[in-house]
């Protein structure tokens, strides 16, 4: 190959970078695509390339270090980061998600290095449309948030983005989704974040936040451009603040859901059925105190109550079996302010005009079986607490779920010690195993990122128009089922991340399954497999990084669009290339 043109490199170095300067292309591709002589000579095997990248990850000293040198490695060689990921997923997964995710987010702007999203900005509107064309790949799922409520970090505005971006790193290693299929989205509707609207790095518009009605409209617009752009799309709705209108407004309408309220309600479900059979404790006899009644909080409980239902109790007599404190207390009718709408279902009318301000008090009040935390204070389940908990129950359930770690109502290391290592619990940031009384005690995560990667890939499988009700709730009780006989044996409420892909399979079929019952599945020829054929069928379609056609695959696309001399007539030389390059050692 001769040529006095530079090579040309692509102008979208997006979600999909290739990997062309990737030091496992061997030297035909290398001259290919003029990276030859760019590359020291060597040819490496994945494994020498995991050394080294494991080597620089351990030299970065933290969290937030370890979290741009993965970005990096996303952005220039795609395959190998999710290769990486899929086999260090128990490793990984706290450096790009949370609790890793919550820094990078409170200093995106500060940290910023390259595009890895798309940006709506309020002055956009009516324009939307022609903005998603920008957009070089086609789209199958985007995850959007306005930052308003980011984990339990508060209004971070477009800092918001690490959020798309983690859980779209997720989907694609979790549940196989392909990179460039995935669109991370933020939108820039101004932030009441004061201190980033006066912060000069802020890489947002520096206004308020607009109003629930704005949003409205501009959300009204988002859905049809999205859908218009990319038919089919799977949309998912990430950390926006209460009021929240959107899943009402939209999921009988978009494929779409809402990870905060639907995504956790179902994870929660799923490591509760298996806390709930674990303690022993009869369903009509279990009692729950939610501290945290946001739209996390509330979509649990919602879930719990559908469960509770299954099991063979009235509506009302699941639902009166919720006790919710937010930050004015116990909520109750008689409360004297304005509940907002979502809160009102759970409000008590038995409390006899006594307003309950402490948790403490109302746990003797209650007795609960069950403690959630979706508050987003940090410690708030302390040792006193904790301590009750333990007297009024053999194996108390304690879900400290508020996220990053900061946030958490708990630690794991608390709720063993103050309940003699009796807790049946789930955190929604991950804490490290630990030995008590000459045991291993390992923590459950009740975190969405076990259902919401099988979720899109069900609903994308199946082609769904919607995502209803019993997709989601198929997902938690998929959930519930996928723990093997060792984790059963052991006690866990929920299965080894490690496993993370072979569960999203699980859940995925459970998607499918409840998305043809509803009739709402399109790709009607999966109705006729069995379950071993759709599982088969789902893998298939997983993107895979551990295969070598993906590793290739970008850099023959490259070879198919470059302009620089082998167009058109080049299909069977690249084709060629690919069979050599299937025994290759990439
Ligand atoms: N584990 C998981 O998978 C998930 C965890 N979360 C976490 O749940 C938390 C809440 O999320 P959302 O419900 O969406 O937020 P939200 O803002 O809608 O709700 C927060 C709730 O906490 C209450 N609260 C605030 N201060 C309080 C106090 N001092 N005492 C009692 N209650 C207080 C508020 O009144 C409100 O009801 C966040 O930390 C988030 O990271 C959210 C989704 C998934
Ligand atoms: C995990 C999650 O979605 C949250 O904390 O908001
Ligand atoms: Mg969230």
């Amino acid at each position: 190959m001769s040529s006095t043109q530079p090579k040309q490199l692509p102008s979208r170095h997006l979600t999909t970078t290739s990997g062309d300067f990737c030091t496992s292309n061997p030297p035909e591709i290398r001259k290919q695509l003029r990276t030859y002589g760019l590359i020291p000579p060597v040819v490496e095997s994945y494994e020498v390339q995991a050394q080294r990248c494991l080597k620089l990850l351990a030299m970065k000293t933290t969290p937030i270090e370890k979290y741009q040198y993965l970005t990096h490695l996303r952005a220039t060689n795609v395959h190998l980061f999710y290769r990486l990921l899929s086999e260090n997923v128990k490793e990984l997964t706290p450096l790009i998600y949370t609790p890793t995710v919550g820094e990078a987010c409170q200093r995106w702007s500060e940290i910023y290095t390259q595009p890895e999203g798309l940006y709506l900005s309020w002055h956009d509107r009516g324009n939307l449309r022609n903005i998603l064309n920008n957009w070089p790949h086609d789209v199958e799922i985007t995850v959007v948030t306005d930052g308003s409520r980011i984990l339990g970090l508060g209004d971070l505005g477009i800092n918001g983005m690490g959020i798309p971006v983690g859980k779209l790193a997720l989907y694609i290693a979790c549940a196989g989704i392909r990179p460039d299929a995935t669109l991370p989205l933020t939108l820039d509707l101004g932030t009441n974040n004061k201190a980033f609207r006066e912060d000069p790095l802020y890489m947002g518009s520096r206004m308020p936040k607009v109003t629930a009605e704005q949003e409205r409209e501009f959300l009204d617009e988002l859905m049809e451009a999205l859908t218009d752009r990319w038919p089919g799309i799977v949309i998912q709705y990430e950390d926006f603040k209460n009021p929240f209108p959107a899943l009402e407004r939209y999921q009988n309408k978009y494929t779409m859901f809402n990870d905060d309220v639907q995504g956790t309600g179902a994870v929660i479900v799923g490591g509760f059925i298996n806390a709930v059979k674990a303690s022993g404790v009869p369903v009509k006899d279990h009692r729950a105190v939610f501290l945290g009644a946001g739209s996390a909080g509330v979509g649990v409980a919602r879930q719990i109550v559908e469960f509770f239902m299954k099991e063979g109790l009235t509506e009302e007599e699941a639902r009166r079996k919720f006790w919710f404190v937010d930050s004015n207390g116990l909520v109750t009718l008689d409360r004297g302010d304005k509940l907002a709408e979502h809160k009102v279902y759970f409000a008590r009318d038995d409390n006899n005009g006594r307003q309950y301000q402490s948790l403490g008090r109302l746990i003797d009040f209650v007795q609960p079986t069950i403690l959630m935390g979706l508050s987003t204070i940090g410690g708030a389940f302390n040792r006193d607490i904790l301590q009750k908990m333990a007297a009024l129950n053999q194996r108390p359930i304690i879900f400290p779920l508020s996220n990053p770690s900061s946030k958490s109502e708990c630690t794991f290391e608390e709720a063993v010690r103050y309940t003699d290592g009796r807790a049946l619990f789930a955190s929604g940031s991950p804490f490290p195993s630990l030995e008590f009384a000459g045991k291993t005690l390992t923590p459950g995560q009740g975190n969405n990122m076990y259902v919401f990667p099988g979720i899109g890939q069900g609903a994308i499988l199946s082609k769904a128009s919607i995502i209803t009700q019993d997709m989601i709730y198929a997902s938690a009780e998929s959930l519930s089922t996928s723990l093997n006989k060792q984790e059963v044996a052991d006690g866990w409420l929920y299965p080894d991340i490690r496993r993370i892909r072979e569960v999203s399979i699980i859940v995925a079929r459970g998607v499918i399954r409840a998305a043809q019952k509803n009739g709402v599945d399109r790709a009607t020829e999966l109705r006729d497999l069995s379950d071993e054929q759709l599982d088969a069928y789902i893998k298939e379609h997983m993107y895979n990084p551990f295969n070598k056609r993906e590793n290739i695959g970008d850099n023959v696309a490259q070879l198919l669009s470059t302009t620089n001399g082998m167009n058109g007539h080049t299909n069977g030389y690249v084709n060629g290339f690919v069979k050599n390059l299937e025994s290759a050692h990439l």
